[in-house]
């Protein structure tokens, strides 16, 4: 069996490719990475490290490597024989590999082989739907009619804390114990793969909500309350009294929709919480705020961590997400210069100002409760 992975960075390598070599395939990971890709080619294997009181290490095997910068045939052929095709790359990457994909489709379609899923590993609402869309996008009906018989892009939610890795052993991945990886089986093809750790669930929306409003919210809040109070880690940020009451209270917020959407048990979601709030708290785990902050115009967004449930929040509560509208105003004030979308929005709030970058960003119309609730804290 062959997987192909595109994207062979923390999550790729320390979870997607590890649970599938697992599972008995052949991962063949994608990327533009030269070094990566060259020593994924040297070695064949590489170290998986449990970052927990008793580390376990584990070694994937059966690994190999493209480079999709000079290999593109390659990686067409590869597809054209695969047995899975998965991505973690980012959300903003997957419309620069939805052409090779489609090309790759394309070879396996007209080669008459079997039915193929492509699945996002992405944090995003609808990942593999919104890949989906860029493959077909120059498609003609006639292709686009068989693509739709032949292959299936079902969406996925992923949860594992992979810090930037600063490992001598530059394959070697420290990962948390805890991972999450739920694919919905409804938006499959052909026969569900036996994946172990990976649940197979009818409809995602609970789990991908639940994982993106808590987790990805969650951490988001650290980050942007954490760098706004001057701290390094996300532990730093635990560290904070401060810091962890809002972390917690914005949590409370979110967790308030999901509840009321979701009919999930309260109570059983504070347990959730607690243990995610104690994930963040892991002291072997040291990651740096810049990489939870990264892409602020992304998690700015309006279907993103912070907007969504804000908004979600006002509808379905009917109240003021206080504690979400000082987390969106911490995260317009963030000024990284290593980070490209952060320069983008800071010249953006300077050209426009606030309110006009709100209603770019987020998505929002200028009228919209949280606006005013957000500029509220930018005075
Ligand atoms: N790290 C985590 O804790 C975590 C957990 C869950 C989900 N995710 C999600 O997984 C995705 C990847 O995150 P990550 O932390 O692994 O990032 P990363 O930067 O470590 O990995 C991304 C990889 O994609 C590669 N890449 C970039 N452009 C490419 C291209 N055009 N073709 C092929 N490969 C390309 C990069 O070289 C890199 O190796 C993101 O959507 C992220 O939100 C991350
Ligand atoms: O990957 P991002 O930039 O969408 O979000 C940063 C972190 O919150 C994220 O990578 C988490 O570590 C991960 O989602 C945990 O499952």
């Amino acid at each position: 069996m062959l997987a192909v992975h595109f994207g062979g960075g923390n999550i790729g390598r320390g979870f997607i490719g590890k649970l599938l070599s697992d599972a008995g395939y052949e991962v063949v990971f994608v990327d533009v990475n030269d070094e990566i890709v060259d020593l994924l080619n040297e070695k064949r294997e590489y170290k998986v490290v449990l970052a927990a009181d008793q580390s376990e290490e584990t070694i994937v095997k059966n690994v190999r490597a493209i480079n999709s910068k000079t290999n593109s045939d390659e990686v067409i052929s590869a597809i054209a024989k695969a047995d899975l095709v998965t991505t973690a790359v980012g959300p903003t990457v997957l419309g620069i590999i939805a052409n090779l994909i489609r090309d790759g489709l394309k070879m396996r379609a007209e080669a008459g082989s079997n039915p193929l899923n492509i699945i996002a590993c992405e944090n995003m609402i609808g990942g593999s739907s919104f890949l989906k869309e860029k493959v077909y996008e120059s498609l003609n009906t006639d292709q686009a009619e068989k693509f739709d018989q032949l292959f299936a892009f079902p969406n996925a939610a992923v949860d594992r804390i992979v810090p930037i890795q600063t490992n001598e052993d530059k394959l070697m991945v420290l990962v948390e114990p805890f991972y999450e990886w739920a694919v919905d089986q409804s938006m499959m093809i052909g026969e569900v793969p036996a994946i172990e750790g990976v649940t197979f669930v009818d409809d995602l929306s609970p789990y991908i909500e639940r994982k993106l409003f808590t987790v990805n919210t969650g951490h988001a809040a650290a980050a942007y309350l954490g760098y706004e109070a001057g701290l390094k880690t996300i532990k730093d940020a635990m560290e904070d009294d401060h810091v962890l009451e809002a972390v917690r209270n914005t949590l409370q917020e979110t967790g308030a929709v999901l509840v009321e959407k979701y009919g999930f048990n309260s109570e059983e979601h504070q347990q959730y919480i607690n243990k995610i709030v104690g994930r963040f708290k892991n002291p072997h785990i040291n990651d740096d705020i810049t990489r939870v902050a990264r892409g602020p115009l992304r998690k700015l967004g309006r279907n993103d961590r912070l907007v969504s449930p804000a908004v979600q929040y006002i509808q379905y509560l009917e109240k003021n997400p206080e504690n979400l509208a000082k987390v969106i105003a911490a995260a317009l004030k963030y000024d990284v210069q290593e980070d490209p979308e952060a320069v983008e929005l800071q010249e953006k709030i300077k050209a426009n100002g606030y309110e006009e970058t709100m209603v770019q960003v987020c998505g929002l119309s200028k009228d919209h409760p949280l606006v005013e609730l957000v500029l509220k804290n930018l005075k």
